[in-house]
């Protein structure tokens, strides 16, 4: 039977978020970001394992208590210049480890999306098991469509029909995944499923919601935390 393990790559440098501390370690709700998308992955009866891709001169991590999560966390210094290499690496390190195999699915997650649930991650993964190709989570766009020029007039006004916000966890088999990723310009793509459509491939899209979103601009620290504080209080 194929397991399911997770992927987070970690070794960006968070600049949208202006701030000296890697986005992952900014502090959110008393924890370092990443503390909660492990919190989710690692509580996951689904989740065999969970690794995290750091840069290679990470000198942060090691500041911090990971004990609650031994058993499950597997942490390796081998992220690249851009996000598809930190998961190509990640892959490839998962592979010499040796119990990982081709046909195993991965979850590769960014650290910036603090506020995955359980329920969410259970849906991707009871939608997408059986499933040829893989797949992400995602939401329908919501709003209408701007199209800008340089000056920051409009255009015009794109249609939103069949539009879809990629999120992340992005769910796809080990082999697979690495083939992608190998024959594609990483600093062309902006997500896995990216590489997997360069295949000729198709991944499904499986509805999440907005809470799952990624924190990227200093404002968007104060939503997480007020997200993650009421989880806590329920
Ligand atoms: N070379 C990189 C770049 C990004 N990431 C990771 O990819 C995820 C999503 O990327 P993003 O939100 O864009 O993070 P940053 O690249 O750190 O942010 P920015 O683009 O603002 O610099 C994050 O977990 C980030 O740490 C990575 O592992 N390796
Ligand atoms: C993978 C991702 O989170 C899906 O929305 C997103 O593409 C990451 O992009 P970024 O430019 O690295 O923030």
């Amino acid at each position: 039977m194929p397991r399911f393990i997770a992927l987070i790559p970690a070794a960006g440098s968070g600049s949208r978020m202006n701030n000296e501390l890697p986005k992952q370690y900014l502090s959110l709700a008393d924890k370092p970001m990443i503390y909660h998308a492990l919190h989710t992955l690692c509580h996951s009866s689904h989740i065999f394992r969970v690794f995290v891709i750091l840069a290679p001169d990470d000198n942060e991590w090691n500041c911090y208590d990971w004990s609650s999560f031994a058993g499950k966390l597997v942490v390796k210094y081998c992220g690249g210049a851009t996000r598809a290499d930190s998961v190509l690496n990640g892959l490839k390190a998962m592979q010499a480890d040796g119990s990982i195999g081709n046909d195993d699915w991965i979850l590769v997650h960014d650290a910036a999306r603090p506020c995955l649930t359980i329920f969410q991650l259970d849906q991707l993964i009871d939608t997408l098991a059986l499933d040829e190709v893989g797949g992400l989570l995602a939401i329908p766009v919501a709003d209408t469509l701007k199209r800008a020029d340089s000056n920051q007039r409009v255009m015009g006004t794109k249609s939103r029909n069949g539009l879809w916000q990629a999120q992340t966890p992005q769910m796809f088999r080990l082999g697979l995944l690495m083939d992608a990723l190998s024959k594609v310009n990483s600093a062309a793509i902006t997500d896995d499923a990216s590489a997997i459509e360069a295949l000729g491939l198709r991944p499904r899209l499986v509805q999440s919601d907005a809470y799952n979103f990624k924190v990227t601009y200093p404002q968007d620290l104060a939503l997480a935390e007020l997200i993650l504080q009421k989880r806590e209080t329920k």
